[in-house]
């Protein structure tokens, strides 16, 4: 009978996770392997007995399904899908197999229990999910009930990845609703011990893997990525992963975290954000000798063939999503320089490491230096750690001083690095590589500082900045040492202390330690956050709030501000602004809590402001693409236009209209229903 006849073509339907348009790894491309072939025709075998829909019937829901896919209208199926013609020759035909059961396994359809009782009629979802209606407050209330109820920071963050499997929109909901509480959990601190599990936690692919024996596929690869033109992509090749080391392709789930807040934090659609790793081995042995390790068993190549591997893929790229911006994430020191250095003319690119921390610690640096009645101009600073990180900072805060009017060796003077070896001189006797030659110090007339105390005694800072990736550097005697240098001037002076490495483990001090040590006069921002320390004195107790002090404040702001002015690539000015601005963006109630960072409750609104900025900055520098007339048009109008223009594009998934909040007709809490009885069945 022809119903139960099964096209090779159709065969993709008989499983409604890989048949779903815009699930990851269906879509465009056929099975070609043998493998493929094999569980294609069994999934047919399995099919055909459950399911007599006639081949035309498939085809005809593939054919939408894929329509719906590669136009990305997502609204085209959800209102057509449900409607496929069933063929009245069938005695029975599954409803939901036309209809509800994949728009239940998709996550960028599937509403949980808030479809209505229309909806769930119209879909064929009667009975495939409970009876009850749910408003979103309640069903985040049972996901933030569910994590509570999870005991370790791992298992909370899978049940997160769970329900962002199942359901987009409210996974993002219950992180923009709960960000304090579930960055942690999507980013550092708690990603850092998923990459290093990530083989053994491994269920389902969310990202592109890349092999370097691949490199001659890098393009049908790409094509293979389910979702029509991403605006991000974030890129890692897994070598230093937060202060972790060299997890190679486990390190993919620091692409998946930075994504997760580039739509957390900044409202760029899911379905345009794309996670991915260049697997070129490792260097690290556990991973080798780990049974279940999921990449390439090889150690990492000659930096020559790497280089040729990232040349490859940044082509491909480019080829094949030629509108993507791309950052790149955690690649090992001379590597995060050396691709930043080549690509950034040539491609639309930044490495957050070094530009995206630059502009962060920057940005919070300009609010400390207020808080800590020391001059600007009087400042001192000692970086503990002269990598990717700490030579990216130093680097902006030079462009801020010389900004003021000071000359760029007057600012560079300001900085002193110090590394495993001590203080970076041009005269200890090491060879110097390419990025710490800047700021070697050549006035230390020959004596060379080997400990951060005896840097501290010669320089007598202001401020401490940690990038070491390495815990407990900032001792007892070194925080007081600061805390010495910083009171020699005068009273009422504050050190500024940043011990910013993540994640926890490998923060250079912790909160209650630099209170403690500098009697409470610090201004503290970490990499990771930290939870606030009340300190009893008599019956009244004193909170000392303590800033993370995150690239999170400006990566997601840098990249949307870029995407939506179509920036042909991302300039200083551009880096700059977001650092300038962020410092901006403190209200009143941050202001006179001492912060010098937004609450992270607040991450979205910086992250607005952030984009603003950088949008007019690409204006600025000639690199903005978007026609000139929108242009002219925000210029008459301001901030307020661009404002708007960037809010309307932003994705707060299952938010009631402000409209319809003012006027009453959303209550912030409101009651679970029940769904009405359906009409028709
Ligand atoms: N808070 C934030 O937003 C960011 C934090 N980081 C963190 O910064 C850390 C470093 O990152 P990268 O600079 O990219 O790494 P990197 O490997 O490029 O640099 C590390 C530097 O620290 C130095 N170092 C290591 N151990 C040391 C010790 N005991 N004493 C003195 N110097 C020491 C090394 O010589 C090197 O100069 C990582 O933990 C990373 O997670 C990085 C980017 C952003
Ligand atoms: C935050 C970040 O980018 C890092 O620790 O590498
Ligand atoms: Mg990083």
């Amino acid at each position: 009978m022809a119903y139960n006849t099964y096209s090779t073509a159709s065969s993709d339907i008989s499983t409604p996770r890989s048949t779903s348009p815009s699930s990851v790894f269906s879509g465009r491309t056929s099975h070609t392997s043998a493998a493929s072939k094999r569980l294609s025709l069994s999934l047919q075998r399995r099919q055909s007995a459950f399911n007599p829909m006639s081949s035309v019937d498939i085809a005809s829901i593939e054919q939408r399904m894929k329509m719906a896919a590669l136009d990305g209208l997502r609204g085209y199926a959800q209102n057509h899908y449900g409607e496929v013609k069933q063929d009245k020759t069938t005695e029975y035909i599954p409803k939901a197999a036309a209809g509800g059961y994949q728009v239940l396994r998709e996550p960028l359809w599937n509403k949980g229990l808030s479809f209505t009782p229309e909806e769930r009629v119209a879909k064929n979802l009667t009975g495939l999910i409970p009876h009850a209606m749910e408003n979103t407050d309640t069903q985040v209330e049972r996901c933030m009930k569910m994590i509570r109820t999870r005991q370790t920071p791992v298992d909370k963050y899978l049940y997160l990845s769970s329900l962002k499997a199942q359901n987009l929109d409210l996974f993002y909901r219950v992180l923009i609703d709960n960000v304090r509480d579930l960055m942690p959990l999507v980013y550092t601190p708690t990603i850092g011990d998923v990459c290093l599990q990530y083989s053994t936690l491994y269920t389902r692919p969310e990202a592109l893997y890349i092999s370097i024996k691949q490199r001659k596929s890098i393009r049908t690869i790409l094509q293979n990525w389910p979702h029509a033109n991403p605006e991000i992509c974030v890129v890692t090749d897994g070598s230093r992963i937060l202060g972790l080391g060299d997890l190679g392709v486990n390190g993919v789930g620091i692409s998946i975290g930075k994504l997760a807040l580039y739509t957390g934090a900044a409202g760029i659609h899911p379905e345009r954000t794309l996670p991915i790793v260049l697997d070129a081995g490792t260097n690290n042995e556990e991973n080798l000798k780990d049974p279940l390790y999921l990449g390439l068993r090889a150690k990492r190549p000659d930096p020559a063939v790497m280089q040729e591997f990232v040349d490859e893929f940044m082509e491909a790229a480019r080829e094949v999503f030629p509108e993507m911006l791309i950052q790149f994430e955690d690649f090992e020191t001379e590597k995060a320089f050396n691709y930043l250095a080549r690509y950034r003319d040539e491609y639309k690119c930044f490495n957050d490491d070094i530009q995206g921390t630059g502009a962060v610690v920057l940005g919070g640096y300009i609010g400390a230096v207020n808080l800590s009645n020391v001059p600007l101009e009087d400042q001192r600073l000692v970086f503990m750690g002269a990598g990717s990180a700490g030579v990216g900072v130093a680097k902006q805060m030079v462009e801020y001083y010389t900004r003021r009017g000071l000359s760029e060796q007057a600012a560079k003077d300001k900085f002193w690095l110090v590394d495993t070896k001590g203080l970076v001189t041009w005269d200890r006797g090491d060879k110097l590589p390419e990025h710490k030659k800047y700021f070697a110090r050549s006035d230390n007339n020959g004596h060379q500082f080997r400990t951060l105390e005896e840097v501290i005694e010669y320089v007598r800072p202001s401020a401490l900045v940690g990038l070491t990736a390495t815990f407990g550097v900032f001792t007892e005697s070194v925080v007081r040492a600061l805390k010495a240098s910083v009171d020699a001037g005068g009273s009422g002076r504050r050190p500024i202390l940043f011990p910013l490495s993540n994640p926890l483990t490998k923060a250079e001090c912790t909160f209650e330690q630099a209170v403690q040590w500098t009697d409470g006069t610090v201004i503290f921002a970490s990499g990771s956050p930290f939870s606030p320390f009340a300190v009893k004195s008599g019956d009244a107790a004193v909170t000392y709030w303590p800033n993370q002090g995150n690239n999170v404040y400006v990566f997601p702001g840098l990249g949307l501000g870029a995407i939506l002015a179509k920036a042909s690539k991302i300039t200083d000015e551009m880096v700059y602004m977001s650092a300038a601005s962020l410092a901006e963006c403190l209200n009143a109630e941050e202001i006179q809590k001492g912060l010098i960072y937004p609450h992270i409750e607040r991450v979205r609104d910086a992250s607005l402001v952030v984009a603003r900025e950088v949008m007019k900055a690409a204006r600025r520098e000639g690199v903005s693409t978007l026609p000139e007339e929108q242009w002219v048009e925000w210029e008459e109008w301001g901030d307020v236009a661009l404002t708007k223009f960037i809010k309307d594009r932003v994705y707060d998934p299952l938010k009631p209209p402000e409209e319809e909040v003012a006027a009453g007709l959303q209550q912030p809490k409101q009651e679970s229903t029940h769904a009405a009885e359906p009409a028709a069945a």
